[in-house]
Formats: C-alpha cells, structure tokens, sequence
C-alpha cells in the first residue's frame, strides 16, 4: 500500500492523469496511472480503460488501458472509523435559495409537466490543509459499502467519491443494474420505516429502468424493494439483472439508464432541461457516470464493464472543496426537509475534509 501511494504522489507531482478505485465490499484498491497528459474520449463505447463521464453531454474522458500503467494493492490497514458527527453551521442564504428551487419543481410537478425531478446544489468550503492520500484514506476506511474513487486529469481537476449508486455491470451480454431512491439519516438501530412519498419516488425510478430496457434486453428480474446502507443514510433499493440481447449494444444500455430518475427526473428530458434552466450551477461530472469500460475478464473472451453514478462527491480546486447533493422531488416533497436532506448528504464528504 505505501508503494502505491508512492506511486500516486509521484504521479500527481508529475502532473498526469489518474484514477484510483476500490469497489463496494472489496479490499482491492486499483490504479490506473496514464503515460502522458492527454485528454482521451470514448466515442462509441468500445475502448478500454476507465470512462468519466459528465452530467450533460457526450464528451466521456477516457483513461485507456493501453496508455496507463495499472497498479492493484489489497487495503491491509483498517483504522477505526472516527464517527465525528459534525455539526454544521447553517448558511441562511444557500437554505432560501434551495427551498425556492424545490418549491419552483413542485410547483412545476403541480403543473403536471412533470413527475419527478432531481434538483441539486453546490457548497463551496476551505480546507485548511489538503493531502490527497491521507483524505483518500479516510474515505475508504469510512465508506466500505461504497463505490470510492479519486480521479484526476491536469486539464479537467481533480474529483473524489463515495457513491452508494451503481449505473450498470454488464458481463459479455449479462447485466446488473439499480433502482435507488428515497433517503433519511439512519438513527442507531432503530428500524427504517419508509413514508409513502419515498417509496413513490423509488417505485417510479424502477418502473423507468425496467420500461426503457424492455426493447434492449431480456430474461429480466426484479428483487423486491429494500432497505441499503450508504454510510449515515438509507436509501430504498431494487436489484434488476438479465441479459443483454444480441442485437443491442452497451452504448445503447447506458444511453437509456444515463441519467437515471435518481438524478434526472420523469419525464427524463423534461426533467433535464428543468435541471438546465433553473438550478443556476453546472453540475459538470456529478451525477455522470464513471468506472471500467470493457475490461477483459479471467475467463477468455469475457469483456466487463462497471460503472456507477457519481453521487456523494466533490471537486477540489485551489485548497477549496466543491461538494455536491440533491434531492429528488415529487408532489409530496416539503422544501425545507430537501433541505436537510441536502445537508446529510453533504456530511458524507465533509466528515472526511479537514475544514476550515
Ligand atoms: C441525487 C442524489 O441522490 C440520489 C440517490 C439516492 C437518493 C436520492 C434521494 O433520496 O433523493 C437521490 O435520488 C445525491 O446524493 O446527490
């Protein structure tokens, strides 16, 4: 493991893109290092190597396998976690700004244009110190159940996440994905019970992906709903998996489920250009996309891919972290729980910073 921090140092000191990665419940951490500053894209879904994708738009920054160096150590270190629940001070101003925008989307669902949407805002704080390896750490160490990551390229920045959502893992012609919605702060060992709003928001989420996959796939199963961990919160969850029919491509699975109603909304373009026109900030690559892009597996002829939603991350820039969150919302939603709702999510991140 020191080795492959030394690595990563050395990389960043240099200036080039890389990735580091460790999957939900999993001890292996991965890297992929690339041998110049290049900006790759993946056009049509058939490279190889690590994609990052944005929100909006076509242009996915691809580190590709035969450019990079790939490293994997197992995470021999388990600290114990240090629950520092943190307490916020809250910002008045942010807080009417967000409930003015939930309200504007209920007033819109109202309307009946809409069903559901995903509205999200950004938080600006100072780090009064940053070190890359010892933040990473702290990640992995505090959120095993999900997808971490730290990516960084000299011309886009540099990100990092712990996202409990999984897009898609798709096997040769198996796939796997996710419906994911509905969230609250967990409290000790007492029971979740899920209000109906929530339990709403999710079912739509799955009857969107199980719909829109109907034409590219078959034999599909759906578990019953359930409730997840992801580190403080709970969210509902459904697991959904089958087969990728012969005639569709990958490119075309991924274009139906990107951007899901757990970060978009119903009707999707709908829903997208409310996103666009009214929530004042670009969301860049939260809520894209990111992970392994048609990676040969141990068996011959086996290509993988897994990719995950960015959710619960953050960009830093100039000793000031840039945290994101949202909330989905439907008829029933009240602005200022969206708000604290926004609030629990953005801990997920800060709980790791060394804030100002
Ligand atoms: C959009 C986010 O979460 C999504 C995923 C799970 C639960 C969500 C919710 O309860 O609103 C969101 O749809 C975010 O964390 O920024």
């Amino acid at each position: 493991m020191i080795d492959f921090f030394i690595k990563v140092k050395q990389q960043k000191a240099q200036n080039l893109p890389f990735v580091l990665y460790r999957k939900p419940n999993n001890i292996k951490l991965i890297g992929f290092f690339q041998n110049n500053d290049h900006l790759y894209f993946a056009e049509n879904f058939e490279e190889t190597g690590f994609v990052f994708a944005p929100f909006e738009g076509s242009q996915m920054i691809l580190i590709p396998r035969n450019q990079s160096v790939k490293w994997e150590t197992l995470i021999t270190s388990f600290k114990e976690n240090e629950d520092s629940d943190f307490i916020d001070s809250e910002d008045i101003q942010a807080k009417e700004h967000f409930e003015s925008l939930v309200q504007k989307g209920i007033d819109a669902i109202a309307k009946g244009t809409l069903k559901k949407v995903v509205l999200s805002r950004k938080e600006i704080v100072g780090l009064s110190n940053f070190d890359l390896v010892s933040i990473f750490e702290k990640l992995i160490q505090n959120y095993p159940t999900a997808f971490c990551y730290c990516w960084f390229h000299p011309k886009i920045g540099l990100w990092m996440g712990a996202t409990p959502e999984r897009l898609l893992k798709a096997n040769t012609n198996t796939f796997y994905t996710m419906s994911l919605a509905g969230t609250q702060k967990l409290q000790g060992d007492k029971e979740v019970v899920w209000e109906k709003k929530e339990m709403e928001e999710q079912q739509f989420v799955t009857d969107f992906i199980l719909d829109n996959l109907k034409e590219l796939t078959l034999e599909v199963s759906v578990s019953s709903p359930y409730t997840a961990q992801a580190g403080t919160l709970a969210h509902i969850k459904t697991d959904i998996e089958g087969v990728i029919n012969d005639n569709s491509s990958l490119k075309e699975v991924v274009s139906v489920l990107h951007p899901t109603p757990a970060v978009c909304g119903l009707p999707k373009e709908v829903a997208k250009n409310f996103i666009l026109e009214n929530e004042g900030y670009d969301r860049e690559y939260y809520t894209g996309f990111l992970g392994e892009l048609n990676k040969e597996g141990f068996n011959k002829g086996e290509i993988k891919s897994d990719l995950y939603v960015n959710l619960r991350c953050m960009q830093i820039k100039d000793n000031q972290a840039h945290l994101y969150m949202g909330c989905g919302i439907t008829k029933d939603s009240i602005p200022e729980n969206e708000w604290r709702e926004s609030v629990n999510k953005s801990m997920t991140m800060k709980k790791i910073l060394d804030l100002k």
